[in-house]
C-alpha cells in the first residue's frame, strides 16, 4: 500500500487513539471542544451521530481527512453521560446492573474536499445483577468517571457484562471495521 493521508482524529479519547494505532492508521490527535449540551434535545441515535459531525466540522480545514466520534449510553429513553463523582458512578451502575440498555457510538468522516459522511451504529449490552461491593470496587476504581454509561468494557468493567449483541468496539468508542469499510469506499486508501 503506497503512504496513506494523515488522518486528523478530532477526540481526546485515549480509546479511539489506541484503536487507530492497532490499525496501524497514520493519525494525529486533535480534540474538538464542542458544547454537548446544545445537541441534549435529540434522541440518543440521532444525538450520537450529530455530536460526531459537530466535532469533526469544527476540526476540519480544506485538504485534511477528519474523524470524529462519539459514544451515548441509552437506558430506554434515558441519556447516562459521565459519571461526574464515583457515588453517581454507582447510582448508574445500579440501574444498569440486570439490564440490557443501548450503547450508540456516531462517527463522522470528513474528507479533504469538504464532503462530510456520518453514521451511527448501535450495540446492545446486558449487564448482570451487580451485588453491593461491586457497585462500591468498581465505582472506587475511578474508570468509569471518564466514560459514558459509567464503564469501561474493555477495563475491569469487562467482569460486569454478561454479554453483548454488536460490535464490541461500538461500545468502546469507535465502531472500527465499520469505519474502516467506510474509509475504503470514500477512497482513503486511494482510487478504487
Ligand atoms: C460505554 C463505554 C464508553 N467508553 C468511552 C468512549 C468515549 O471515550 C467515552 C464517551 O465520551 P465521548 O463524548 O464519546 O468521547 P470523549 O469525551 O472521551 O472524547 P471526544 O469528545 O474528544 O471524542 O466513553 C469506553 O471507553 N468504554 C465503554 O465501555
Amino acid at each position: 500500500m503506497t503512504s496513506l493521508p494523515t488522518l486528523i482524529l478530532a477526540s481526546q479519547s485515549p480509546r479511539r487513539a489506541e484503536l487507530l494505532k492497532r490499525l496501524s492508521l497514520p493519525f494525529e490527535v486533535r480534540p474538538a471542544d464542542i458544547d454537548e449540551e446544545s445537541l441534549g434535545h435529540l434522541e440518543p441515535a440521532p444525538m450520537a451521530e450529530a455530536l460526531a459531525a459537530k466535532k469533526a466540522q469544527t476540526i476540519w480545514q480544506p485538504g485534511q481527512w477528519v474523524l470524529a466520534a462519539d459514544t451515548v449510553v441509552a437506558l430506554d429513553t434515558e441519556v447516562l453521560g459521565k459519571p461526574r463523582n464515583p457515588e453517581e458512578n454507582k447510582a448508574f451502575l445500579r440501574r444498569l446492573s440486570g439490564r440490557i440498555h443501548t450503547v450508540y457510538t456516531g462517527f463522522a468522516i470528513q474528507q479533504p474536499e469538504g464532503h462530510l459522511h456520518s453514521e451511527v451504529v448501535e450495540a446492545k449490552v446486558a449487564f448482570r445483577d451487580l451485588q453491593e461491593w461491586e457497585l462500591e470496587w468498581y465505582a472506587s476504581s475511578g474508570e468509569g468517571l471518564d466514560k459514558a454509561g459509567g464503564y469501561g468494557a474493555q477495563g475491569l468493567g469487562m467482569v460486569l457484562i454478561e454479554r453483548i449483541e454488536g460490535d464490541f468496539y461500538t461500545v468502546m468508542g469507535l465502531p472500527v471495521s465499520r469505519v474502516w469499510q467506510r474509509l475504503y469506499e470514500l477512497g482513503y486508501f486511494g482510487q478504487s
